[in-house]
């Protein structure tokens, strides 16, 4: 069964809470944006899985050197997972999958900004992660001619676990679980909605559904 994942592009630990209370029943990984842990700090880690201890918390650290160590930090504040970017070293991916094991937790590749998404992903599967991000982020997806359409067609071919990430809403949840994805994140499909919940409820009706 596919995963469900809210991002909380939020700015405080409040907010997110606040989020969070309103979406949890509908999704099986909640995760902290990286503009809310820089924020933050590693607190509202710790904030988050005390709220939700039945839910994988996901600090999306973006971790690009030091893997191990910032892996650690956000592992013993509390997540289940964290990012490192798939630009980063093999060493930096190897030292944050060593940190996960050692906390008996998991690691996420971050492929955005990365030029052939597929190929990196199917190279840091080997390393040990979890599963891999598809990912097109903010700034990528405000750019002219942007489709989402780009990582569902990688998420076909890439013969890995993945995630997707980049834009995901109700017209193509269905699209992205059909390609293979285990896991679909909806950031401002869900934050930016006038009803959370009942967007969190609808994406996680059209997972289940496939
Ligand atoms: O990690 C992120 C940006 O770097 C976002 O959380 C991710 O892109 C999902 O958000 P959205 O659904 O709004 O695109």
């Amino acid at each position: 069964m596919a995963k469900l994942q809210v991002a909380i592009d939020l700015l405080t630990t409040e907010d997110a809470l606040a989020l969070a209370a309103k979406v949890a029943p509908y999704v099986d990984i909640i995760e902290l944006g990286t503009p809310l842990i820089k924020n933050m700090g590693s607190g509202v880690i710790t904030a988050m899985k005390n709220a939700h201890p039945d839910k994988l918390v996901f600090a999306d650290l973006k971790t690009a050197d030091a893997g191990e160590l910032e892996a650690d930090i956000a592992f013993k504040a509390g997540a289940d997972l964290v990012t490192v970017m798939g630009a980063a070293g093999n060493a930096t991916i190897i030292g944050a999958v060593k940190a996960a094991k050692a906390h008996g937790k998991g690691v996420v590749v971050d492929t955005i900004g990365y030029p052939d998404r597929v190929k990196r992903a199917r190279e840091v599967t080997d390393l040990g992660v979890d599963f891999v991000e598809l990912h097109a982020g903010l700034d990528e997806q405000w750019t002219a001619g942007y489709s989402i359409q780009v990582l569902i067609d990688e998420a076909a071919r890439a013969g890995v676990p993945v995630s997707v990430a980049g834009g995901v809403n109700l017209s193509n949840v269905t699209e992205v679980i059909k390609a293979g994805a285990q896991v679909a994140v909806a950031g401002a499909a869900i934050y930016g909605a006038e009803d959370p919940a009942a967007a969190a409820k609808a994406l996680r009706e059209a997972v289940d559904a496939v």
